[in-house]
C-alpha cells in the first residue's frame, strides 16, 4: 500500500506538487499519468525519500520510506535507470545491492535471468549498455529484495516490443500475488492495457483518480445487434440509459442497429448475455480511450494543447 496525503512541494515561488492525495493499493497496478513537468517524478522522489516535501506525507506500507530499516526488501524502486556508476558492470551493480540488503548471493544470477540479461551482458560496463539493457538491470535491481511494493518511473523506456510485453507480464504477475505497483508512464497504450487504477496529475494537482474502468466508462459503450428491441428492453430493465446512433435506423434484422449506452462495455455485455441477445459489436464509444481522457483532463496544462480538447468535459473523481 502506498498512501500520499496532501503532499506539497515548492521550488521558490513555483509549486511543483500541489496538495496531492492518492493511494496505490495492494494487488493492483496504479498508473500515474501527466504531461511533461506535471509533478510525477517529484512525487515519486518524495515517496522514496530523495526529495523532502514542504507539507504532507508519503507512506509505503504505513511508514515513511526513510524509516524502513531495509527498504530494498520492502520497496523496489526504479526512478532513473542511468543513475548508476557507468564504470561498473551489471553484475557488480546487483552484487553491491545484494550485499547491502543482506541477501543470498544466488539472487544475482536469479534476477539476471528474470530480466533476460545474459552472462556476457552482465559482465559489460554500464557505459556500454543500451537503454533497454539499463532498464532491465534497473528492474532487476528493484526486484532483487523480493519487495511487496514497486515504484517505477517510466519502466518501459527503451524496451523493445517483446521487452514491453515481458515487463507487462512481470508486473501483472507481481500485482496478482497481492503486491502494489505504482508506475508512471507516457505510454498511454501500455497504461491502458496494464493499469487497474489511474491517477492523473496536471500542473502539480490531481485531476482524476480512480478505477480505470470507471474513469474510461464516462464516454459509454457502442453496441450493435440485429435484435434492437430486445436489447433496448433489457437495457431499460437494467436501468441503463441508451439511444440509437445509426443515422438510418435498421431493425429489419439484416442491418445491425447501433446503440450508445451510458455504461461500460462489461456492464452492457452482461445485460445482453443475460437477456440472450446476440451482439455484432461491443466496444468503448469513440472518445472513451485513455488518450482522449488524458488529453481532455490535462488540456489546461498541456504545453501542446489542442484547442478543441478544452471543450471536452472533465470526468472522474477528483481527490
Ligand atoms: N530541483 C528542482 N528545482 C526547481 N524546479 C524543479 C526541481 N525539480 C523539479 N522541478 C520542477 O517541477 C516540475 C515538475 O517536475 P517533474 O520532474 O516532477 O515532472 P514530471 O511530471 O515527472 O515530468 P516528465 O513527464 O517530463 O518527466 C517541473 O516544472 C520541474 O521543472
Amino acid at each position: 500500500m502506498i498512501s500520499i496525503d496532501h503532499l506539497t512541494k515548492t521550488y521558490g515561488t513555483f509549486t511543483a506538487v500541489d496538495d496531492v492525495t492518492f493511494t496505490a493499493r495492494p494487488g493492483r497496478i496504479t498508473g500515474f499519468l501527466g504531461p511533461n513537468g506535471a509533478g510525477k517524478s517529484t512525487t515519486l522522489r518524495i515517496l522514496v525519500g530523495l526529495t523532502p516535501p514542504d507539507h504532507g506525507t508519503a507512506h509505503v506500507l504505513g511508514h515513511r520510506f526513510r524509516d524502513l530499516p531495509n527498504p530494498g526488501i520492502d520497496v523496489g524502486v526504479l526512478l532513473d535507470a542511468s543513475a548508476q556508476h557507468a564504470g561498473r558492470t551489471g553484475r557488480e551493480v546487483l552484487t553491491i545491492a545484494q550485499r547491502t540488503m543482506g541477501l543470498p548471493a544466488r539472487r544475482v544470477p536469479q534476477l539476471l535471468e528474470t530480466v533476460g540479461l545474459t552472462e556476457d551482458e552482465a559482465g559489460r560496463r554500464l557505459r556500454d549498455y543500451s537503454l533497454g539493457m539499463r532498464q532491465r538491470l534497473g528492474l532487476a535491481h528493484a526486484l532483487l529484495g523480493d519487495p511487496d511494493v514497486l515504484v517505477l518511473d517510466e519502466p518501459a523506456n527503451g524496451l523493445d516490443p517483446a521487452g514491453i510485453r515481458w515487463m507487462r507480464d512481470l508486473l501483472r504477475d507481481f500485482a496478482d500475488r497481492g503486491c502494489t505497483v505504482l508506475l508512471s508512464s507516457h505510454l498511454l497504450h501500455e497504461i491502458e492495457v496494464l493499469a487497474d487504477d489511474l491517477v492523473v496529475i496536471g500542473d502539480g494537482r490531481i485531476v482524476a483518480a480512480g478505477a480505470k474502468t470507471d474513469l474510461l466508462a464516462g464516454a459509454g459503450t457502442q453496441v450493435a445487434t440485429r435484435h434492437p428491441a430486445a436489447l433496448a428492453a433489457a437495457l431499460d430493465s437494467a436501468g441503463l440509459t441508451h439511444h440509437r446512433t445509426d443515422p438510418t435506423p435498421g431493425g429489419s434484422g439484416l442491418t445491425p442497429t447501433v446503440l450508445h449506452v451510458e455504461a461500460d462495455a462489461e456492464a452492457v455485455g452482461h445485460v445482453a448475455w443475460t437477456a440472450g441477445v446476440a451482439l455484432t459489436e461491443l466496444r468503448a464509444a469513440d472518445g472513451a480511450g485513455l488518450e482522449e481522457m488524458f488529453l481532455a483532463l490535462t488540456a489546461d496544462t498541456q504545453r501542446d494543447a489542442h484547442p478543441t480538447l478544452h471543450h471536452l468535459s472533465r470526468q472522474g473523481a477528483v481527490t
